[in-house]
């Protein structure tokens, strides 16, 4: 009976203790979160600066934001338009709660990212571990002298080396066209079988064959997952670094991570570039990781950019027949074959093209960097030190202060009009500085390239039912623009 006695008063001491440790940490949780939110409202050393209220209290307020259509510029671009220059983001850096500014001026690109910024890249960056890739390395010293060993690969002579390549590439494009003559064809995703066919010759020296097989490499497939995952992640790239572990995601990766070093032992085109560095210094087996991680950037960086410029480019050759006749003529004038080298003169493709870069650059966010500990200067305003900061592409590109009519397409802005560029340091699709794009010439020639090669054979129009706006409309923000579905027609031209 006192036993009994003795469990049943057990048990209620047992019920009260537990209720009062669970009062206490309740009250220790509310009054931690209290204070964080107190503090980050008003006390935190960004909060003079103008955003989004929830903005201020947590980054998954941006993540619960983008998670649904993965349109982060467009986001982005909403807020320059209700904040102004200067916004109070949540998006960016490891393990910090919201510390990030977005700045929409070509005043803040260059003092971020210009020769001589003290900023460096975040923590963003360590996506690719334990590979270590050009784009990805944080460490400027050693990014530097990479850099070198990459530049290389992309110097005038390796670019004429690559010109009849890239020549090959746009007439099997051609050729597939033609075999689908008068009846749609998603230009979507032929762009994206051209782009990556290319790249992977350029690195592993070997295509994908997407374009002969109609559909997209596994390997391919596995980039595109991961990158999906990136797009509404990068407010917080820990949740994504910690998802690389989960089995399903992690097997995928180690299929990628095993497959890209497998290719390095074949033959090479860029890559024998940054190969022969490493023969050279005799540490081929240790920076196995760099030339893993750079193989898998260069796939990753040169694939999907100038997959969705192709997309865009068509996109305008259907929406304005006109242009595609004043094209014609420019390119007209040239000799057969066509030299590529000389299609860098043609001042109506290459404007063209540039245009078309403006309106949908394929990094449309810009890129994530820290402020220096001192902090940065843009105009008269003070960033505070281990800010996060970024200045999206987009956004720059359609600004009216800086491009007259900005938000249409006038290709001859960039050659027989240029007071309608009001500030061209508001163009940079490649980015600047020392981080910025080292395959723009061979990106360029390949855009080059097909729209001349098509063009010479091919009118172009939208599909019955299409009107183009699906291709921005359902675009993908992964870091790289993926963009919607674009169906297209192709017929020949009578000559
Ligand atoms: C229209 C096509 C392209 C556009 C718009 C573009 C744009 C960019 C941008 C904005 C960056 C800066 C990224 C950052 O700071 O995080 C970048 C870097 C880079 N791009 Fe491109 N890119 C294009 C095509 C290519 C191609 C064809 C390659 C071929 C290999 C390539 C390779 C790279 C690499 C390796 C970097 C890192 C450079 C470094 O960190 O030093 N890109 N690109």
């Amino acid at each position: 009976m006192l036993f009994v006695g003795q469990m049943v008063i057990g048990h209620a001491q047992v019920q009260e203790a537990a209720v009062a440790v669970s009062w206490v940490m309740t009250s220790f949780s509310a009054s931690l979160f209290t204070s964080i939110l107190v503090y980050r409202i008003f006390f935190h050393r960004l909060r003079s600066f103008p955003g989004p209220f929830l903005a201020k209290t947590t980054k998954f307020w941006h993540v619960s934001k983008v998670a649904r259509n993965s349109d982060n510029f467009r986001q982005l671009d909403n807020l320059y338009h209700r904040y102004g220059d200067f916004v109070r983001t949540a998006y960016g850096d490891l393990m910090q709660g919201p510390n990030e500014v977005t700045m929409f001026s070509p005043e803040a690109l260059t003092a971020v990212l210009g020769l001589g910024s003290k900023c460096t890249k975040t923590g963003w960056y360590d996506v690719l571990k334990p590979l270590i890739a050009l784009n990805t390395t944080r460490d400027k010293g050693l990014h530097d002298r990479r850099r070198r060993i990459w530049n290389r690969g992309f110097s005038k002579k390796a670019l004429h080396d690559y010109e009849d390549r890239v020549g090959m590439y746009s007439q099997e494009l051609k050729e597939r066209i033609s075999k689908s003559a008068g009846k749609p064809i998603n230009m979507t995703a032929w762009s994206r079988y051209f782009s990556f066919d290319v790249m992977g010759d350029f690195a592993f020296g070997r295509s994908f064959d997407m374009m002969r097989n109609g559909k997209n490499h596994f390997i391919v497939d596995i980039i595109r997952q991961g990158m999906a995952v990136i797009g509404p992640f990068t407010p917080v790239p820990w949740l994504f670094i910690i998802g690389k572990s989960v089995p399903g995601l992690a097997n995928r990766w180690k299929r990628l991570l095993a497959w890209t070093t497998a290719q390095l032992r074949s033959r090479m085109e860029i890559m024998s570039y940054i190969l022969q560095a490493s023969i050279e210094n005799k540490s081929t087996e240790k920076d196995m990781p760099y030339m893993s991680g750079d193989a898998a950037a260069m796939i990753i960086a040169g694939s999907d950019t100038v997959a969705s410029s192709l997309t865009f480019l068509f996109y305008y050759l259907a929406k304005y027949p006109q242009e595609v006749i004043t094209l014609r003529t420019e390119l007209g004038a040239l000799k057969t074959p066509l030299d590529l080298s000389i299609l860098e003169k043609c001042s109506h493709l290459n404007g063209f093209i540039s245009e078309t870069l403006r309106l949908h650059p394929p990094v449309p966010s810009g890129v994530l960097r820290n402020t220096p500990s001192q902090g940065l200067m843009v105009g008269d305003r003070h960033i505070p030190g281990h800010t996060t900061v970024l200045v999206p592409i987009y956004t720059l590109g359609r600004r009216s202060d800086c491009f007259e009519l900005a938000e249409e397409f006038i290709p001859r802005r960039w050659s027989s009009q240029p007071h309608l560029v009001k500030n061209k340091d508001a163009f940079v699709p490649f980015s600047i500085g020392a981080y910025s794009c080292v395959g723009k010439n061979l990106a360029l020639m390949e855009l080059r390239s097909v729209i001349a090669t098509v063009i010479s054979e091919f009118d172009v129009s939208f599909a019955p039912g299409e009107d183009g706006m699906g291709a921005m409309g359902r675009a993908k923000d992964t870091f790289t623009l993926s963009p919607g579905e674009l169906q297209l027609v192709f017929h020949p031209i009578e000559k």
